[in-house]
Order: C-alpha cells, then sequence, then structure tokens
C-alpha cells in the first residue's frame, strides 16, 4: 500500500476538442495542448473517446500514441465498439467510465458492483494488452470492493460531487467521502486515481489527502488556458498540487 505524497497531474485535453468541433475546424488542435501539456509539467495525457465523437476524435488518438513523451490514459465507455479500438491502440492506461449520450458531463461512477461479470470481461481483455486498468468509480465501498474483485489494478475516485457541492457543510462531507474511499481503495491494494470537476479553487484539499497517484484534470485548465496560455494553465495547476501535496 502506498502513501506516497507524490501526486502525478493526468492533463485531460477533451475540451480543447471541444472547442474545435463547434466550428468542425482543424484548429484549436488537442495534440498540440497535449505536447505542450508535457512542456509544463503533465505527466500523463488524458483523452475520452465518446461514443457521440462530441469532442476527441479517433484521429486526435492515433496522433498522440505516435507523440506522446508520457502515456495516454484513454477513458471509454464498456462497448465493443471501444474494446476493439483500445485493442488497436493499445494505450498505456485504460479507464473505463459509464456514459450516455444525453449528459452534459459524466455524471457519476461506474456501477462495477451491479454488472461485475461484464466488468471483470473488459477488464480481463484489456489486461491482455498491457494496459494498466482503472474503473471511474464514486467514493462508495461497495463500488471499490467491487473493483477489487473484477480484478482492476486501479480506480478513479469521482471527485464531481465534491465539486459540485455549494455549502461549507456539504463540501466537507463530499471531501471527507473522497478522502474515506482513498483509504478504502489503498487498503484493498489499488492504486487509487481521482478526478472530475476539479479546478484552481478547490484542488488543493483534495490533492492533500495521502496516497492519492494522480488526478486527472481537464476542463478548468483549458478554461484558464484561455486567459494564460495553455503551458501556464498546466503549470500553475501543477504548482498547485504539488505545494498541497507536501507533507
Ligand atoms: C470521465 C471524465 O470525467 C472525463 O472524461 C470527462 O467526462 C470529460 O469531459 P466530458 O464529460 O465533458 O466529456
Ligand atoms: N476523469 C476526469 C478527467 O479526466 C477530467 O475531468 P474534468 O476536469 O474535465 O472535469
Amino acid at each position: 500500500m502506498s502513501t506516497s505524497n507524490r501526486i502525478l497531474l493526468g492533463v485531460n485535453i477533451d475540451h480543447v476538442a471541444t472547442l474545435r468541433q463547434a466550428r468542425g475546424t482543424r484548429y484549436p488542435d488537442p495534440v498540440k495542448a497535449a505536447l505542450d501539456a508535457e512542456e509544463a509539467g503533465a505527466d500523463g495525457i488524458t483523452v475520452h473517446l465518446r461514443e457521440d465523437r462530441r469532442h476527441i476524435q479517433e484521429r486526435d488518438v492515433l496522433l498522440l500514441k505516435d507523440v506522446l513523451q508520457t502515456r495516454m490514459n484513454f477513458e471509454m465507455g464498456v462497448t465493443e465498439e471501444m474494446m476493439a479500438f483500445a485493442e488497436r491502440i493499445r494505450p498505456a492506461h485504460i479507464c473505463l467510465v459509464p456514459e450516455t449520450r444525453q449528459e452534459l458531463t459524466t455524471e457519476g461512477g461506474l456501477d462495477v458492483a451491479g454488472q461485475e461479470s461484464r466488468i471483470s470481461l473488459a477488464v480481463e481483455r484489456l489486461s491482455k494488452i498491457g494496459a494498466e486498468v482503472s474503473l471511474f468509480i464514486d467514493a462508495d465501498e461497495r463500488q471499490i470492493e467491487a473493483s477489487k474483485r473484477v480484478g482492476a489494478p486501479a480506480i478513479e475516485l469521482h471527485t464531481g460531487r465534491y465539486a459540485d457541492a455549494e455549502t461549507p457543510t456539504d463540501v466537507a462531507d463530499e471531501l471527507q467521502r473522497v478522502a474515506d474511499g482513498v483509504s478504502f481503495g489503498l487498503a484493498q491494494g489499488l492504486i487509487v486515481n481521482a478526478g472530475h470537476g476539479l479546478h484552481y479553487h478547490n484542488v488543493e484539499a483534495v490533492a492533500a489527502i495521502r496516497g492519492i497517484n494522480e488526478l486527472n484534470i481537464g476542463h478548468a485548465l483549458v478554461a484558464h488556458a484561455l486567459f494564460v496560455g495553455f503551458k501556464s494553465a498546466v503549470a500553475e495547476m501543477k504548482a498547485l498540487i504539488l505545494a498541497a501535496a507536501k507533507p
């Protein structure tokens, strides 16, 4: 079990692609954003190839696979189309996420406990291509235990409820839920990542939780990059995280 305070930053570039798709242009290119992010200290690049292709496209993933100096964390729904694509591109990390077409963003965690045999088969198949598979789940003991049972080496705890909490009490409760999830996941021998909805004003409390391996952050970075540039946005976030994670 690791309780290291070294914490990695995975930069999610989906919303660079959102801006491009809004007009069907060639710019801004998420591949350029990924390279800039790496130069600014990103430890990995996260992309979510949604079934509706609202942002990231296959082309992005294929190019990234060739040019990344760090590693790709490929987020995907558990569908045959995505399984076959993942087998083709063989990302170093794969995160299985729940997905519906109508949602504005990923609304909750994957229900691993409710579909153990399906997720177990997916984990087994993706592990065969050498990927480290993580499951994007709520910080809920039942889901964490199920993640362990299906053979995933890693989980990513959904921090959206913490990010959306409005009152100080709710923020504290949701933060505690994440912290408890981290401890429980580590006790199960899992690698514990976290992410969703984290931004410059709420990230420090999460980064201060000991034992988190990586935070995946996207939307807030892309938004801040409009004003300071992508490299500065990533470097600022990385500095905040590292300062908060200090013992
Ligand atoms: C799973 C996750 O948290 C991210 O991939 C996020 O879903 C990306 O942004 P959208 O949900 O807006 O596509
Ligand atoms: N898995 C979470 C992620 O990659 C980034 O989510 P967000 O920061 O765009 O909300």
